[in-house]
């Protein structure tokens, strides 16, 4: 029998993302809310309710409501794509190839809390490293980002998109969490494997799709004898045996005149790249994705298509 999924939040931009990644699937039933009963809360309690996985496509606080709109029911799954719980020890962290004990815990978990577009590509280049002790944890890591603008969801689509509006942004690219606050650094400092939190500063560019992520490094405040090679192993092995996330082979990186933000739009994968100058022991992590692919709704198909296989 085909599982009974709902997307609390289906007709917002994550939402309607994994509606369509669904959209051929037999495998599984997607029960709908019309979108204008989208926040009927009477029936979005009785589809949240009806279905084998509810996958939360909501701001923090809906979210939560959500989840609480489940609390006598003990068989519906559930994948948040929130920030509300990618740190509560209850939630299994949705992020599959962070290390090999992590596609089974999804696989049996009962909630996931889906990773952040940013923390996929920052924890994606850190955890290995702290894993491997190349990265002490007390580093003072920075994690410098641009996403494409639907990152912001449906109200920043439309601040890109409509000049008519009063709150239109005109910029081409700009800086944002200018306070040094952002909702994602916890889960980065924690999935990271970090006991300092990094310093996150995210930028918006005129796309609508794609993100990259940079860690710069020292090698010298890395473990004794760190070198750029090291690293660039210690990747390519945390990531062996799977297809989802790739290490960019050194040599064909170093080649490379630039990389374009956009490469993975529209795709659920992330690419890894080493960077570094030996005469200066600068070294620079950069991940590549969609933030909308493995940053979000690619992210929680692949969390459900893992839970559907327990
Ligand atoms: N966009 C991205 O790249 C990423 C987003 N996320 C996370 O996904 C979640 C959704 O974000 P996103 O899709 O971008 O946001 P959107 O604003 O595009 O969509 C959110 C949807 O939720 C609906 N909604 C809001 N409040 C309620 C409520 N109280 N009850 C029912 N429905 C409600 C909105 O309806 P209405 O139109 O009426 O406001 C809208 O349809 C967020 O928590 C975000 O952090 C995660 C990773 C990346
Ligand atoms: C460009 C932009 O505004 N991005 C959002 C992050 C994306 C998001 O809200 O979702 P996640 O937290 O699940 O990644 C922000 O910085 O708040």
């Amino acid at each position: 029998m085909a599982a009974k999924i709902f997307i609390d939040g289906e007709h917002g931009t994550t939402g309607l993302q994994i509606r369509t990644r669904m959209a051929d699937r037999r495998d599984v039933e997607l029960l709908s809310i019309p979108e204008a009963e989208r926040r009927n809360a009477a029936m979005r309690e009785d589809l949240l309710n009806s279905a084998d996985i509810a996958i939360l496509c909501l701001p923090d606080e809906a979210s939560k409501e959500a989840v609480s709109m489940l609390s006598g029911n003990n068989k519906v799954r559930v994948i948040d794509t929130s920030t509300a719980y990618r740190i509560d020890p209850d939630w299994a962290y949705g992020f599959a190839e962070m290390d090999k004990a992590q596609g089974d815990k999804i696989r049996s978990a009962r909630y996931v809390a889906n990773p952040g577009c940013y923390p996929t590509g920052a924890i994606g280049l850190i955890r290995p490293l702290t894993a491997a002790g190349i990265l002490p944890t007390t580093y003072p890591a920075s994690v410098n980002a641009v996403s494409g603008y639907t990152g912001g969801g449906k109200q920043m689509i439309a601040q890109m998109e409509d000049s008519s509006r009063e709150d239109s942004i005109s910029a081409n690219n700009f800086l944002y969490g200018l306070t040094l606050k952002h909702k994602h650094v916890p889960e980065m400092k924690i999935h990271g494997g970090l006991d300092r939190a990094p310093l996150f500063s995210p930028s918006v560019g005129r796309f609508p799709q794609g993100m990259i992520v940079q860690v710069p490094l020292f090698l010298d405040d890395l473990k004794d004898g760190a070198t750029i090679e090291g690293i660039h192993k210690a990747l390519v092995e945390h990531y062996a045996g799977q297809n989802i996330v790739t290490v960019v082979p050194f040599e064909d990186g170093a080649k490379l005149p630039r990389i374009d933000a956009e490469e993975l739009a529209g795709k659920d994968t992330m690419k890894l790249f080493v960077f570094g100058n030996p005469a200066t022991g600068h070294v620079n992590l950069v991940a590549l994705l969609d933030n909308l692919g493995k940053g979000a709704s690619g992210a929680a198909v692949q969390n459900m298509d893992l839970m559907l296989s327990a």
